[in-house]
């Protein structure tokens, strides 16, 4: 009954019109019209905007008063708060409505039909993140045009999401397989020291960077090994394929919000999707089909496909689900790593001091003489406090990167949360919040540097005032593989060079939201080689 109000209104209103004359009709319409306005106008006039009006007065009106609505922003009518999420400064945005309506803790937003809560608190976080109740995610369209859905970030929460996790976790994620591919990770380091070394002018460190972490991901996931000096067809096809999805699940779709736009596509998402899923597929299966072929002897050598093909019984895979699967891993583990060490290197260019500190550190730990290793990681202190200053004030996903899903109704910060909201975190706004962190916007590595007796501050997600890689079930399963990539990487960077800021470009930390949250400007610098023999 409740399902239907405005219907039986409008009816009843309708019918009142005894004789249907050509004034009857003309009355009739603007009935249902002025209906329909009262009727939007009313969801809309809900706290948090029209989805929640809609939720309230819709699927249910017979929700007691005890329960409070959650404070946000009305947006507009129909479309609600579309504008946030829309901006390419979508967690400087949150952040400020959430200040403006007392809602830090907890604050509800229309995007469209679609109901979102979002904090900007740490304990409501964790209560978030690590609830089995946010355990799924809303899927998108691009995520399910790009088959997403099938792989692990976007794998509804349930048998098959968990196979796959444990699969992952056990041959890709592990302590004895990160350090296996410890080796390819110095060949890459070596090979970006010497590419860096050439340039006697500022440049761009983004495209070298972007390059070596897909280089990177190649060799574990397809076992495929290339030169960084050398342009590969292949792998500048797989680069396309790349940009091409990760500016496609970046991208905010309306269609997913407002379901009668979607027959229109008015950004081109599907159609853009329907044209990249035949090349990914196509590039993935011939390396599929290049694994079956050949005989494999040496159990250490096994990549990733090796791994999926070797699965039997209950864990096989589908052709199709291992193309998922492959390609979410080579495309998350991408840009994150390279994003994020643009970020350090900016912040290492940005600030003097801290580099010669960290350079202090290594000619203790690792000397002049020679180039890092990976076990002199474990013996430095003051490098890792500045990725997690960095992790702080700059982190890759400020918005944890894809939302969560409710799955039954609960109960938030003392809210209701009906089935199907979908959940957010404003991490970045956590991270910059003045009651968890002393003066946020400075840049100070020396408040994560252990003292006698203190216990470090871990960055993994157990401790909510910086959770870049998220928290709970569906935490990031990369996140010792990234933050090993990326500490040796930039130890190995920062041993062999001074950085130095370039004059014509200077360093711009402005950002722009993207699938990860990367410097509008690249960053441009100088390098002079500091070891004598590099
Ligand atoms: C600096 C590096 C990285 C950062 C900052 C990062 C960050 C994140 C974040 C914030 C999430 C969402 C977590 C949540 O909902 O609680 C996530 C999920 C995920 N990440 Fe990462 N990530 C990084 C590296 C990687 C790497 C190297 C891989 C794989 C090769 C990877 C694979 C994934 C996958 C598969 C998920 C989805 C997990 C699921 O839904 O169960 N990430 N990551």
């Amino acid at each position: 009954m409740s399902s239907n109000i405005e219907s039986v209104w409008v009816f009843a209103l309708v019918s009142k019109c005894r004789v249907f004359s050509q004034e009857s009709i003309v009355c009739s319409i603007l009935i249902v019209a002025l209906a329909w306005l009262v009727i939007i106008l009313v969801y809309w006039a809900h706290p948090g905007g029209p989805a929640w009006g809609k939720y309230r007065f819709k699927k249910c009106p017979s929700l007691s008063s005890a329960n409070k609505p959650i404070p946000g922003p009305r947006g507009l009518p129909l479309i609600g708060s579309m504008n946030l999420m829309a901006s390419s400064l979508a967690h400087h945005l949150i952040a400020s409505h959430a200040q403006t309506c007392k809602a830090k803790r907890l604050m509800a937003f229309s995007l469209g039909d679609t109901r979102v809560i979002i904090t900007c608190n740490s304990d409501v976080a964790r209560e978030i993140l690590n609830s089995s109740v946010f355990a799924d995610r809303p899927v998108k369209e691009s995520a399910y045009s790009l088959m997403f859905n099938r792989a692990i970030g976007f794998a509804h929460y349930g048998v098959y999401w968990r196979t796959l996790r444990r699969i992952a976790t056990t041959h890709l994620f592990c302590p004895k397989q990160i350090k296996g591919a410890e080796g390819q990770r110095h060949t890459i380091a070596s090979e970006m020291v010497t590419l860096f070394a050439r340039n006697n002018q500022s440049f761009r460190v983004r495209e070298l960077l972007r390059r070596a972490s897909l280089y990177n991901m190649m060799v574990s996931i397809f076992g495929q090994k290339y030169k960084l000096d050398s342009m590969n067809e292949e792998v500048e096809q797989l680069r396309a394929l790349v940009d091409e999805g990760y500016d496609l699940l970046g991208t905010f779709n309306w269609s997913d919000h407002l379901p009668w736009l979607a027959d229109f596509d008015p950004q081109k998402i599907r159609v853009r999707c329907s044209n990249l899923v035949p090349k990914v597929n196509c590039f993935v299966s011939r390396i599929i089909a290049e694994h079956r072929g050949r005989a494999r002897t040496n159990a250490e050598s096994r990549d990733f496909v090796d791994v999926l093909l070797s699965l039997q019984g209950a864990d096989q895979l589908s052709d199709s689900d291992m193309i998922a699967v492959l390609w979410e891993m080579i495309f998350r583990g991408t840009d994150t790593v390279a994003v994020l060490i643009e970020w350090i290197l900016a912040r290492i260019v940005l600030h003097p001091d801290v580099l010669s500190r960290v350079h202090d550190e290594l000619d203790k730990v690792v000397g002049r003489s020679r180039a890092v290793d990976e076990s002199d990681l474990t013996n430095m202190v003051y490098l890792p406090a500045v990725i997690k200053e960095v992790l702080r004030l700059h982190p890759p996903g400020p918005l944890l990167s894809w939302a969560r899903l409710a799955i039954t109704d609960t109960t938030i910060d003392g809210y209701h949360v009906p089935k199907g909201t979908t959940a957010m975190v404003n991490m970045w706004a956590i991270t910059r919040d003045p009651q968890e962190w002393a003066d946020p916007l400075e840049f100070m590595p020396d408040r994560f540097v252990t003292k006698e007796g203190e216990v470090e501050f871990s960055v993994l997600g157990s401790d909510l005032r910086l959770a870049p890689f998220g928290s709970g079930r569906r935490t990031c399963p990369g996140k010792n593989l990234g933050l090993t990539t990326v500490t040796f990487w930039v130890a190995s960077l920062v041993h062999e060079f001074e950085w130095l800021a370039s004059e014509e470009n200077p360093v711009d930390l402005s950002e722009v939201l993207k699938l990860s949250c990367e410097m509008v400007n690249p960053l441009c610098v100088n390098v002079r080689p500091r070891r004598t023999a590099p």
